[in-house]
């Protein structure tokens, strides 16, 4: 993977391996939205479940979520496969500065490198996006997938599975609007020309694991994530309560929930993103693919009127998510001397 050097945490940052489990992120059965009549409300229950483990964790597993377990096999069969082959040949897909989608082996996160390789591909091909993070540059850029030529069944396989989780998605955000006390079809004219986009994450045993990680501590951008890990475990959430960092263990056919920086800004942080990252060990190749459901380009962020008054004043500035979006792209190949862009650079500070 190239020289250690490059992938080592500052000690603060180092995960301890000693893992602490302790009581877990909450479980939550989606059946009953598969089983309820249709036209007729969610049950209470359900909502009050994604309404407490949003305000308490901000990360949740899904059991029930109706996403065929034989789509979820093929697509991380077909990444096995890919990720198997040469570097020589995994390149050929390779992303660059122009073509933000396939494969890529040097992410940094808060600018240390992660041990890890990744294949993206986005959802709408072509996805609409700003040309540059400039406020006042105004012209539009297509983002467009890359797809490898071995394994043959690789592209099919993601896109049905993309398919899936875009459903799962879309029941997730309704779900997530009932529990703020909006109308359930609140959030999804923002998902027309969405961004949204799937990883495949690939992090290989590590000779190191005590010094590196496989994705730095961060926060996820966009409005919610959908993720399924497989049985090797290395995901751990920074734990709201007490800042420790706990592990989420790996439940067969689950797939983990998180809120994203989008949906803490809309809520006005009645519910927060969480800061999470993965460790890595020196014996398992783990695989995680991650779905990043995000709005369109055009999107301005902000608190959403009906969750603010004047007892509970907007706690952030709007802005743009096609601009975020574009400057965090950029910040991601280059070692920066500074963070790259957060939403707390759009806190309003009294
Ligand atoms: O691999 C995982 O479990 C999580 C990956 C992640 O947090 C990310 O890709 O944003
Ligand atoms: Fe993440």
């Amino acid at each position: 993977m190239g020289d250690l050097e490059d992938f080592i945490q500052a000690p603060e940052h180092r995960p301890k391996l000693a893992l602490s489990h302790a009581d877990g992120i909450p479980t939550i059965d989606l059946s009953p939205i598969f089983n309820s009549l249709p036209g007729s409300d969610f049950p209470h229950d359900l909502v009050h479940q994604i309404a407490s483990a949003c305000t308490e964790w901000g990360f949740f597993l899904v059991v029930n979520h109706g996403v065929p377990p034989e789509k979820r096999h093929r697509i991380e069969a077909a990444a096995r496969e890919f990720f198997g082959q040469s570097l020589e040949e995994k390149r050929k897909v390779r992303r660059s500065e122009g073509l933000v989608t396939g494969y890529f082996d040097s992410e940094l996160t808060k600018n240390v490198r992660d041990w890890k390789e990744v294949f993206d591909l986005v959802v709408e091909d072509p996805t609409i996006v700003p040309a540059s993070p400039e406020s006042d540059d105004e012209e539009l850029t297509q983002w467009t997938n890359q797809w490898p030529e071995y394994p043959p069944e690789f592209r099919e396989s993601c896109k049905e599975y993309v398919e899936e989780l875009e459903k799962l998605g879309h029941k997730l955000m309704e779900l997530l609007a009932l529990s703020l006390g909006l109308s359930a079809k609140r959030f999804q004219h923002y998902f027309k020309q969405q961004t949204s986009f799937l990883r495949i994450n690939h992090y290989p045993p590590c000779p190191s694991p005590e010094l590196t990680l496989g994705v730095g501590r961060h926060k996820d951008p966009g409005v919610l994530t959908v993720l399924a890990q497989d049985d090797v475990g290395g995901l751990e959430v920074k734990r709201k309560r007490d800042g420790e960092w706990i592990r989420v263990k790996p439940v067969p056919d689950s797939f983990v929930v998180n809120i994203g920086e989008i949906t803490q800004v809309w809520s006005n942080e009645k519910y927060e993103s969480v800061e999470h990252r993965v460790m890595v060990n020196s014996e398992k190749d783990r695989y995680s693919i991650p779905f990043f459901f995000n709005p369109s380009h055009s999107t301005i962020v902000e608190p959403l009127k009906e969750l603010v008054d004047s007892q509970n004043p907007p706690k952030y500035k709007s802005y743009s998510y096609g601009k975020f979006l574009t400057n965090r792209q950029r910040s991601n190949f280059k070692k920066l001397n500074t963070d790259n862009i957060q939403i707390s650079d759009f806190k309003i500070t009294n």
